[in-house]
């Protein structure tokens, strides 16, 4: 059955996929497209979904409903079903697992089909592109854990898979390794022209790895976008939070203001006695000296300062991590580059920039 036979065909569609456990609905009406060579992230905490959605596109799960396409042709829906061997998709999880008893060659010859001399060329040059060449004749116990995982992804990809599903693929790697491994996968990937869906609950490998990602929560899809694009215009203070620390500054809305010891925002269109979270990430407070008892004097860009005293700083590499003790209580916490690392106890006056902070409604 094929739907659309258009250039701009995505070539992994889902349509309101969803999968209940015990009356549970753990993936609740979850869309998506990729496009070739696109790279979607499926991010979002422990337990929201991500890999039930992947078992379903990858067969190993059926859904209850919804359907799922890859190039226009449909794979399952209802009465329809491509079984998991019969779908041109490539799986990488996390527990990779390659076969003990077989070369580096042989696990990534695994899975093709054809002469010797073809699949020997494809072996060999999936083994270039992911830096394995040398070690063609290894077996999985002679390698570390990341040449393992380059085997893994030459294996994955030697069928040219036209769909790449990733269950965070990358999680057994050490910090450096693993940033090293995720850029050259997605070279290789790219190159391919590969429809990636990946499923990460960290939101740097999310930036780092996506040209989109998914925001998933109790197994909806919240929020969609460009990881630029979901960073800075985030759909509340949920998925603000998601991606770094946060400020909160409570507020209530009168006139279309809402009032505040760091000066009044607006709210337009938002009714009076509406209580709101007025949202600043640390990176995002701009902070200033005291200068006999004052700060600096309020603007519109920045608002009204407000003073703090220095609970705990903390030097972090590149940034230092301040916080602080406003005149109110209330606790706040700043970014600063780490050139900068103020001592406890002292004063210093913070401000918040309008156009970085959130104003979303208080939920209940
Ligand atoms: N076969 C199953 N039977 C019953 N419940 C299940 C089954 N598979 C998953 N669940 C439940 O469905 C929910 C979603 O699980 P899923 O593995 O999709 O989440 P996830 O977002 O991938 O989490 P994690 O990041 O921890 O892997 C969880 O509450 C899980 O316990």
């Amino acid at each position: 059955m094929v739907s659309d036979t258009s250039p701009l065909q995505p070539r992994l569609e889902i349509r309101n996929l969803v999968r209940s456990f015990g009356g549970l609905r753990v993936v609740d009406d979850v869309s998506l497209s990729i496009m070739p060579g696109q790279v979607t992230c499926l991010l979002g905490p422990s337990g929201c979904g991500k890999s039930t959605t992947l078992r379903m596109i990858a067969g190993i799960e059926k859904q209850d409903a919804g359907s799922i396409w890859a190039d226009g042709a449909l794979v399952c829906d209802g009465v329809f079903r491509v079984p998991p061997e019969g779908r041109a998709t490539g799986l990488m999880f996390q527990d990779f697992a390659l076969f003990p008893h077989l070369s580096v060659a042989g696990n990534v010859a695994y899975g093709l089909s054809g002469r010797a001399s073809k699949t020997r060329g494809r072996v060999q040059e999936l083994l270039e592109r992911v830096g394995m060449s040398a070690h063609i004749d290894r077996y999985p116990h002679e390698l570390s854990g990341g040449e393992q995982q380059r085997v893994a992804l030459a294996r994955a990809l030697a069928p040219r898979p036209k769909i790449m599903l990733m269950d965070e693929p990358f999680s057994g790697l050490d910090d450096r390794l693993r940033d090293d491994i995720r850029d050259e996968t997605l070279e290789v990937l790219k190159a391919e022209g590969t429809a990636v869906l990946l499923v990460t609950h960290e939101p740097g490998e999310a930036m780092r790895m996506a040209d989109e990602i998914a925001l998933m929560r109790d197994g909806k899809i919240v929020q969609m976008g460009a990881p630029y694009n979901i960073y800075n215009t985030p759909v509340d203070k949920e998925a603000a939070g998601f991606f770094s620390d946060i400020n909160t500054v409570p507020a209530h809305v009168h006139g279309a203001l809402a009032a505040t010891q760091f000066g009044q925002f607006l709210v337009p269109g938002v009714a009076d006695g509406t209580a709101v979270d007025i949202v600043i990430r640390p990176q995002h407070l701009k902070i200033d000296f005291d200068r006999a008892g004052k700060g600096p004097n309020a603007t519109i860009a920045d608002g009204t300062p407000a003073r703090g005293t220095v609970k705990r700083a903390r030097f972090m590499g590149i940034e230092s991590l301040v916080e602080f003790t406003l005149d109110d209580g209330s606790q706040m916490k700043a970014v600063i580059p780490s050139v900068f690392l103020p001592k406890k106890g002292t004063v210093l006056w913070l401000m918040i920039r309008r156009d970085k902070c959130f104003i979303f409604p208080r939920s209940a």
